[in-house]
């Protein structure tokens, strides 16, 4: 059905550019095959960006950020404040991702979808609050439907009046894998045990109480079927704002590279919504979160990395970011087997 908060997406399936980008990789001067997993991802850069020679420009970080009413619950092992105080410090330029934007020439812009706290206007930083924090999801949903469509279309205007054609997403927000645990548990019907990690490092009885709280949510929020009344239901602002960006960015063909388990979880949702979103995804990396190799698999995902990370803030997504690169490069400028001179396959 047609929903202007939720673009139709086309697919961007093209068997003759498909067929032309296999022919130039394989016309590369290496033995058939041999540039592995970078392969299937020129093949995709090629697609999304409807080149046989992809360029990426302008890239993206976005990192968007807010509280949770449930984390005063404590189902994450650092207090709500941690939220906005990274935040300056993302601003600071101390941050890992602020180092990482740094090194990879990406532009850095700070999203306040909804922390806890007032911050003094200043470059980088785009307050787009819908609320200081979202409700306690153990007691009624995080947010309110309107809540949540505000949140999505605030998503899509921010990377619409952004220039580039690559969008990495980053996020921030003390109990925010919680939020993407349930979104994961409802809407890939996964049991919740399975869903719940230790986040930023809770021990055992730490994780076993979590797990209880987030089945009792699960139960209150039984009828939180439809991607949307999930993420009503379950949260953050700043999940559901990345909904309305990655939504924005597949609108206009944008690359989207998907950091860990809590980006992640708002590309499930946005996925639920426009399977072909999928189609211009690039997914950074599997982070330590217990259960994002399952998201992972739910999305039918393939990622690049495998670091052990498990710190959000689009740190994988940056450090993936020098693959992407590459992948462009080497179609541009590596020689042919013609062009070079050099003997093919006998
Ligand atoms: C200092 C610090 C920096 C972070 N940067 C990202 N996260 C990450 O941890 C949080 C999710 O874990 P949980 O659900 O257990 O709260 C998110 O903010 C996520 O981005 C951080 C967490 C901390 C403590
Ligand atoms: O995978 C992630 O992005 C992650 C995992 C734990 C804590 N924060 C983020």
């Amino acid at each position: 059905m047609t929903n202007p908060l939720i673009p139709d997406l086309p697919s961007l399936q093209d068997p003759a550019l498909a067929a032309a980008l296999q022919r130039r990789i394989d016309q590369k001067t290496k033995p058939l095959g041999s540039l592995g997993r970078l392969e299937a991802l020129m093949l995709r850069l090629g697609l999304i960006l409807g080149s046989e020679a992809p360029c990426l420009v302008e890239p993206q970080l976005i990192v968007f950020a807010g509280d949770h009413g449930l984390a005063a619950r404590g189902v994450s092992a650092y207090p709500s404040d941690v939220s906005w105080q990274m935040v300056e410090n993302f601003l600071a330029g101390g941050a890992a991702v602020s180092v990482l934007a740094r090194q990879h020439g990406l532009a850095l812009t700070v999203v306040d979808a909804g922390v806890a706290h007032d911050f003094a206007p200043r470059p980088g930083l785009v307050v787009a609050k819908i609320a200081p924090g979202t409700a306690d999801s153990a007691g009624g949903p995080a947010m309110s439907a309107a809540q949540c469509t505000q949140a999505i279309a605030r998503g899509r205007e921010i990377v619409g009046q952004r220039p580039g054609n690559a969008l990495l997403l980053g996020e921030m927000g003390i109990g925010n894998t919680s939020a993407a645990a349930l979104l994961l548990a409802r809407l890939a019907g996964i049991e919740i045990g399975q869903c719940t990690g230790r986040g930023t490092g809770l021990d055992d009885a730490q994780l076993q109480r979590k797990t209880a709280i987030l089945a009792g949510v699960l139960r209150l929020h039984e009828h939180a079927v439809e991607p949307l009344d999930a993420l009503a239901a379950f949260g953050g602002f700043e999940i559901a704002m990345m909904v309305g960006a990655v939504l924005q960015a597949a609108l206009e063909r944008r690359v989207i590279v998907v950091d860990g388990f809590i980006s992640s979880a708002a590309v499930l949702v946005a996925a639920r919504l426009r399977p072909a979103l999928l189609e211009r995804c690039v997914f950074a990396h599997c982070s330590n979160e217990r259960a994002h190799r399952a998201m992972l698999a739910a999305l039918g995902a393939e990622p690049l990395l495998d670091l052990g990370l498990r710190l959000g803030e689009g740190s994988g997504a940056a450090l993936a970011w020098p693959l992407l690169q590459s992948a462009c490069r080497i179609l541009a400028e590596m020689a042919s087997f013609d062009s070079a001179g050099v003997s093919g396959p006998r």
